[in-house]
């Protein structure tokens, strides 16, 4: 795949023909290639500037000049005297066709750019502390080589067979894919795009691409130091110059090139472009900047997942380099944004946000992943959990050792139909003392290294804290200290990875496994219950040693580790092709994170499972952040939607997850994920107990209490209306069980499943002050039930649980789980001495009778019906 230009590997006669068909000639071209040999980079060098004594014809000359010269090279005379261009002068910023119409002569606009005596970039190699990729861009003219067309028109022609060299020489690709044409002719036509596409989609080439159709510049905006790093090794795999900046930059002397126009293609965190707007600007006059890209742009939304109050700041971009600000520039510097993750709100969000322009074309495609296994397990989450959790897993990579150490090839799929149930017993309700452990996580306890667990290497650093996204240092893991290092995907050549004496290739049979983790302490505990398995695992925090996690790092990417333990600090947009497995241990924060998570996998297009265990008794719990209470209530609501995912029974999951982010999937599932595969339980009608619900609900609530004559209707947890909290829940339980004989076995994870049910169907939902509240639909239902002729749903994950295993009725210390946060729970647990007082408040409250507020609502809604 690799070319000559990036490999030198190619031969003589490739490079003629690619110099052939640049415009120069094939006596001079055997010279150079006598005198440096068949790197392209070489004989273009020499014949350009090095021997000065190439003889280019005149337009192929100025071609060549205006692809592959970087701009800070100073303007001198041609080998024949003639002055090529006034350095002093400004040129206007042309246009993109100017470049790309460059190839068959017909230049227009600013056409005096001169040659340069040696590729810039070339001048960087030798220092070991360079920026990551050196290798030249200087064989981008190519002859074209696919029938791939971009447009009609001559000039987009020309483009197209353009981008398809580029493509081949660089990528080793035939063809782009038709959402990577829609996002480059938008480039193309100077217009901002917005790209939505599936993870491991291919979004990076839109941007990439054109760095290598023009003699200007990319910036690239990206969140994590580690992904531009990642992405900044893969270019200089492929031949592309390419750097970083920011605080990850181990060079001061980048910053300086990059600005100069050095590199094809520069990647900054929003904070450094933020400060570089001045020498941004002068970049944007020479050599000009083909494009900004803002790679995961849903972090700039609030309503995202992974919202960075930085990336709101690159409206500045729009607002600077356009062509009414810098009257240099033709046309606006085209903005293009890019993400796998961006709900309908989110992509609004983010076009205002940026102040992208009102015509700025959305390019979107499916977010559907057909190769993902998508399947949900439930389970305690807890270290007493991992050996039944992980005994498939262990054995899978166990055996495949074992089968080649006998010389058999041992790729063990999972099979579905041999697994069990995820819905089987529910011994599985959390202790009270794990309540209190999952307490200790809360906001007011950061408490980092008070836990220690784990070997020595990572004892200092296990903490039960949690990775969030505080700003893009904290994923400083790898801090440009790879830049010789290059991973092969499939293969451990690096000495690192043969350290650990394992036999990659064995690894490359199975594919990696990443764990994702919510605490820092998890990561260190599974990991070491693994390795204690005989797995080659590792554990990934963004508070570990670096030493540690560039290690991690490494042996992941040259297949020396069987699985990464790790919290969301790893992986963002990382491409790794050959992951199989995504198992989330535990909820993850929002669908959008967990897609994104998932969406590691099987970037190879092969099978690849992701498997979310969590514990489908107790709604999940918002992991510690700074919210505003606007933000709170935003990641309640993605909670929300988490656990709807996981109580699923009937919808498949593939179909749930690109319906989140606004696609319709038809009416197939994809007959793969758990749903697919098992079928949707039997229906079962609701209505009796919806009705009663909703009733002592409405009632309760107190909404109807003036109005509705439902004063004597107790309101039984009173003081209590954050939100987030359960003022009512357990309270109307608690009170139709009471009286009501024949629910007064039921199960309180019965009732939470009905209400879920309901709120899907519109019927109650969380209200700003009190959860669960009756809506108008919710009312309509009721005062409509007798001619309704029943509510029939799927039992939820979590009432299939208890069905399976009708345990005793809850005590009242188990009431206070779920829909609240960690610091709420951990007052419940510090008033669970009060736990008797409130059954008998409950039960003096209890005395008024249901049968009367039923009546008196009935009575209200006939009301309210005439
Ligand atoms: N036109 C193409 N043909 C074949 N493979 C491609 C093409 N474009 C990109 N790819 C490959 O797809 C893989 C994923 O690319 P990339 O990292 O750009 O994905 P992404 O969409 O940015 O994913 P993420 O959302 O996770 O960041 C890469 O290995 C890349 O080489
Ligand atoms: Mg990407």
């Amino acid at each position: 795949m690799e070319d000559g230009a990036a490999g030198g590997d190619v031969s003589a006669d490739r490079v003629i023909a690619e110099l052939l068909d640049m415009g120069f000639e094939f006596d001079e071209i055997s010279r150079a290639i006598g005198a440096v040999g068949t790197r392209c980079a070489d004989v273009l060098e020499f014949m350009l500037g090095g021997s000065g004594n190439g003889k280019m014809k005149k337009a192929s000359r100025e071609t060549r000049s205006r692809s592959c010269v970087s701009s800070n090279a100073e303007a001198r005379p041609s080998d024949d005297g003639n002055k090529l261009v006034n350095p002093r002068k400004r040129l206007k910023q042309s246009s993109i066709t100017d470049h790309l119409a460059s190839n068959t002569g017909c230049r227009r606009g600013s056409c005096g750019e001169k040659a340069s005596t040696s590729y810039p970039c070339l001048a960087a190699s030798d220092d070991p502390r360079a920026p990551v990729a050196v290798s030249a861009d200087v064989c981008s003219a190519l002859k074209p080589e696919s029938q791939f067309l971009l447009a009609n028109s001559r000039s987009e022609s020309d483009l197209g067979h353009k981008i398809s060299a580029v493509l081949r020489k660089h990528f080793g690709f035939s063809c782009v894919k038709g959402f990577q044409k829609e996002a480059l002719d938008a480039w193309f036509a100077h217009k901002d795009s917005l790209v939505l596409a599936a993870t491991g989609s291919g979004k990076s080439l839109c941007f990439q691409i054109p760095a290598l159709l023009t003699a200007k510049v990319v910036v690239v905006i990206s969140p994590l130091i580690s992904l531009m790093h990642d992405q900044c090794l893969k270019l200089a795999k492929h031949g592309i110059s390419a750097c970083f900046l920011g605080s990850g930059q181990p060079d001061s002397r980048v910053e300086g090139k990059a600005m100069s126009g050095m590199y094809k293609i520069i990647y900054v965190c929003p904070e450094t472009v933020l400060r570089l707007m001045e020498p941004l600007k002068k970049l944007a006059e020479k050599p000009g900047i083909a494009l900004f890209a803002i790679d995961e742009v849903h972090c700039v939304s609030k309503w995202g997942h992974d919202f960075r109050p930085d990336y709101r700041r690159l409206s500045v971009l729009r607002e600077n380099f356009s062509a009414s600000k810098l009257k240099f520039l033709e046309h606006d510097i085209p903005l293009m944004a890019l993400t796998a993750t961006a709900t309908i709100p989110v992509r609004a969000d983010i076009i205002k946000s940026l102040k992208m322009s009102e015509d700025t074309v959305v390019v979107l495609t499916s977010f559907f992943r057909p190769n993902l296994r998508f399947r949900v397990k439930h389970s305690r989450t807890s270290v007493s959990a991992y050996k039944k959790d992980f005994r498939e897993l262990v054995v899978t990579y166990n055996d495949s050792r074992n089968f080649r150490g006998k010389g058999q090839k041992a790729l063990r799929e999972i099979n579905p139909d041999s697994e069990s149930s995820s819905y089987e017993s529910p011994d599985d309700a959390m202790s009270d003392d794990e309540d209190a452990n999952v307490d200790s996580m809360s906001h007011e306890d950061n408490s980092f290294g008070k836990t220690k667990v784990g070997m020595p290497l990572i004892n200092e650093n296990a903490e039960n804290e949690l990775d969030v996204y505080p700003g893009v240092d904290d994923f400083d893991v790898t801090c440009g200290e790879f830049l010789e290092c290059s991973w092969p995907e499939n293969s451990a050549s690096s000495s690192q990875c043969n350290k650990t004496g394992s036999s990659s290739s064995e690894i490359a049979d199975q594919g990696p496994t990443i764990i994702y983790v919510p605490t820092r302490k998890q990561t260190v505990e599974l990991a070491n219950y693994l390795c204690k398995t005989g797995l080659k695992a590792a554990a990934y925090n963004a508070k570990m040693p670096k030493s540690h996690l560039r290690q991690v790092h490494q042996q992941f990417h040259c297949n020396a580790l069987e699985v990464v333990v790790a919290t969301i600090a790893f992986g963002m947009g990382i491409d790794k092709s050959n992951v199989r497995r995504i198992i989330h241990y535990g909820f993850p924060q929002s669908l959008e994170a967990y897609y994104q998570e998932a969406g590691r996998a099987g970037r190879d297009g092969k099978l690849a499972d992701c498997t979310l265990y969590c514990n489908l008794l107790r709604a999940p719990t918002l992991l510690p952040n700074k919210r505003s209470k606007e933000q709170t209530k935003v990641a309640y609501r993605m909670l929300r939607d988490c656990f709807h995912y996981a109580l699923n029974t009937s919808i498949c999951r593939a179909k749930i997850l690109v319906k989140y982010f606004g696609e319709e999937f038809g009416p197939d599932g994809c007959r793969m994920c758990d749903i697919c595969i098992n079928g949707p339980p039997q229906m079962h009608d609701f209505k009796e107990d919806a009705v009663m619900f909703m009733s002592v609900l409405q009632a309760q609530n107190g909404q109807a209490t003036e109005d509705m004559g439902c004063s004597n209707i107790p309101r039984y947890i009173s003081g209590r209306q954050r939100f987030g909290e359960v003022p009512n829940f357990r309270g109307v339980v608690s009170y139709i069980r009471e009286k009501f004989p024949r629910f007064d076995t039921t199960d309180k994870v019965w009732w939470e499943g009905l209400a879920r049910i309901l709120e899907g169907r519109g019927y109650i939902q969380e209200a700003a002050e009190i959860y669960p509240e009756v809506t108008e639909a919710g009312l309509n239902f009721l005062s409509m039930q007798s001619e309704e002729e029943g509510l029939y749903e799927y039992l939820n994950a979590a009432m299939l649980l208890v069905m399976n295993d009708p345990k005793p009725i809850s005590t009242s210390s188990e009431w206070g789980r779920g829909w609240a946060d960690p610091a709420i729970r951990r007052q419940r647990l510090a008033g669970k001495k009060m736990g008797r007082r409130k059954g008998k408040r409950h039960s003096r409250s209890h005395s008024t009778g249901f049968t009367t507020a039923r009546q008196r609502l009935a009575e209200i809604l006939s009301k309210r019906r005439r």
